[in-house]
């Protein structure tokens, strides 16, 4: 394959790039009245405003190009019949099968995973009705009131957020409490509140080898057992899910309490899996099914729309126009929407953990900037923090502008306002205000000509800082769905075009590895000089502070 920064569509991105950089959008939308109504594309109930960009038809049409010439189609193609395109792993990526609604069948090495898939469907949806219904009770035949999720990273972000962001349609039988970090905290402070009696956990971990997890589901089993609850009451009160049965199996919860998934789900991807029983127990079985519905139609969109009308791509190829061509290093997510507060960190994991790599599939190492540090918070919090930088710090900070047109719960006054703010703060981005204007507004301050020029350079926002906008008409699981998946689409583009695996993530095993060794070093079963003296000076201090009295 010709290198990426050799293809005759690069080189063309480039020239545009020098060009653009010389011009305004404000001047775009002042000269080309068709602009907003030509960029703009709406599909799976999102609706994606990208008028507000740097780009022109061609540097669109380009990006598209480029995209097709590093095997978009075929890729794409590949991901969806199941080849194996994880390859330092040897997996398929097969997070589009958990939420293939259709009848299709999808094949892993020649066999159909849909049964599985749907057998699974159906054992989440039976638990689930039996514990909201009552049939499933704790062991004194109390029903149960809380679920508390254990997990980490993908076995927990996507079922803690989803279930946030769809709070308005939360069953009123259980609270779902979600368990991440090994720091004691936070598992203490969230058992301390329950009865066991009324407490299910639900234990995740696609690999059932982390050590997070493994340590908070022997911590929630010691404070059953210590409540009163005894070791044959465990089957009623634990649940896990898992791809690796057999260790869960020898960890103690019960077979029939184990909900399997597969090594094809990457844990970044999980949600759709019975990950999404927290989600479930949460929502409702009906309420899941709908969010699986909605990536399903995602993925069709994805799979089936030109480059032009295809949400993904489009949002891909944007977000390798600012880091290949002007250095951009982030890329913000502005939910304007209290309950999607987490969408950052959700994408956060997707894409940093998906494309936060160097070397190619082929094991070379890039050339170009890959992966972007993905960030951000709810509007308008943000506004009164981290966006004087957006505005005027250096270089540009592509924005994701997310609104929901209609919200539960909640007067029109606090919503117009929100929605003001949203498009306000775009609008301030890509027009900003010259020197000249801020100069003219100084003038009946009484300040002399040339403190008011000192003023008005502090004052000029510079603009021409790209943003999408991204509405709905209100988020339903559905919504949520399609949009989860878009984003899990665009960051598969762009591994695509950068020529990454996108689904392997060996940066995070050194780490784990090496804090092994050194808890055996804390537990004085690791000698001192396996360390460097930095490690060695921090494992003593740690130990002189914790030494018995
Ligand atoms: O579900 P598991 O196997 O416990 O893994 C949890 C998380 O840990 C990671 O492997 C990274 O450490 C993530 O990719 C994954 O989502």
């Amino acid at each position: 394959m010709t290198e990426l920064t050799a293809l005759p569509q690069w080189q063309h991105l480039q020239e545009l790039a020098s060009t653009i950089d010389q011009q305004h959008m404000r001047d775009w939308f002042a000269e080309d009245e068709d602009r907003a109504a030509r960029m703009q594309v709406e599909s799976c109930g999102l609706y994606l405003d990208f008028s507000k960009n740097r780009v022109t038809d061609e540097v669109m049409q380009t990006l598209f190009s480029l995209a097709e010439a590093q095997g978009l189609s075929d890729k794409r193609q590949k991901m969806f019949a199941g080849e194996a395109i994880n390859t330092t792993e040897n997996r398929a990526v097969l997070h589009t099968a958990l939420r293939n609604v259709s009848d299709t069948p999808v094949l892993v090495d020649g066999k159909d995973v849909m049964p599985e898939v749907k057998a699974t469907l159906q054992k989440m949806e039976s638990f689930t009705e039996a514990v909201h219904s009552g049939a499933h009770t704790g062991y004194t035949g109390k029903p149960i009131k809380h679920v508390v999720s254990i997990g980490i990273g993908g076995s927990f972000l996507g079922p803690k957020i989803m279930t946030e962001a769809l709070k308005p349609f939360r069953h009123s039988a259980v609270k779902v409490h979600f368990v991440a970090n090994v720091d004691g905290c936070h598992i203490h402070d969230v058992l301390s509140e329950l009865d066991h009696t009324e407490t299910l956990i639900v234990m995740s971990s696609k690999s059932f080898t982390t050590q997070e997890t493994l340590q908070n589901t022997q911590s929630a089993k010691a404070w059953f057992l210590a409540q009163g609850g005894a070791q044959e009451d465990v089957a009623k009160h634990f649940v896990a899910v898992s791809s690796n049965v057999t260790a869960a199996v020898s960890f103690g919860i019960a077979k029939d309490n184990i909900f399997p998934m597969w090594d094809w789900v990457g844990g970044r991807y999980s949600l759709w899996s019975a990950i999404g029983l927290p989600i479930a127990l949460a929502l409702g079985f009906a309420n899941f099914k709908q969010l699986l519905e909605g990536a399903h139609d995602m993925d069709r969109h994805f799979a089936t729309a030109p480059s032009e009308r295809n949400l993904p791509v489009i949002l891909a190829m944007l977000g390798v126009w600012y880091r290949n061509f002007f250095g951009a290093q982030s890329h913000v997510l502005l939910p304007y929407y209290h309950y999607l507060r987490g969408l950052p960190a959700y994408v956060q994991q997707l894409d940093m953990e998906s494309n936060g790599k160097s070397v190619t599939q082929s094991g070379e190492n890039v050339a170009y900037p890959t992966g972007p540090i993905i960030w951000g918070s709810e509007g308008t919090n943000g506004q009164h923090s981290f966006h004087q930088l957006i505005h005027q710090g250096q270089g540009i900070i592509p924005a994701d502008f997310i609104l929901p047109l209609n919200v539960p719960n909640q007067d029109d006054t606090h919503h117009a306002m929100l929605a003001s703010n949203c498009f306000g703060q775009s609008q301030a981005l890509m027009q900003g205000k010259t020197f000249e204007e801020c100069f003219a507004d100084l003038a009946d301050k009484g300040l002399e000509e040339d403190e008011r020029e000192r003023l008005a350079r502090h004052k000029t926002m510079p603009g021409n800082k790209p943003s999408n906008t991204i509405l709905f008409d209100s988020l339903t699981p559905h919504t949520l769905g399609a949009l989860i998946a878009m984003y899990e689409h665009k960051v598969f583009v762009q591994g695509v075009v950068w020529q990454l695996n996108s689904f392997d993530q060996w940066g995070v095993e050194l780490g784990k590895v090496l804090g092994d060794r050194v808890l055996a070093g804390i537990h004085g079963d690791q000698d001192d000089a396996d360390f460097d003296a930095s490690t060695q000076q921090l494992i003593a201090r740690f130990k002189h502070a914790n030494a018995p009295e």
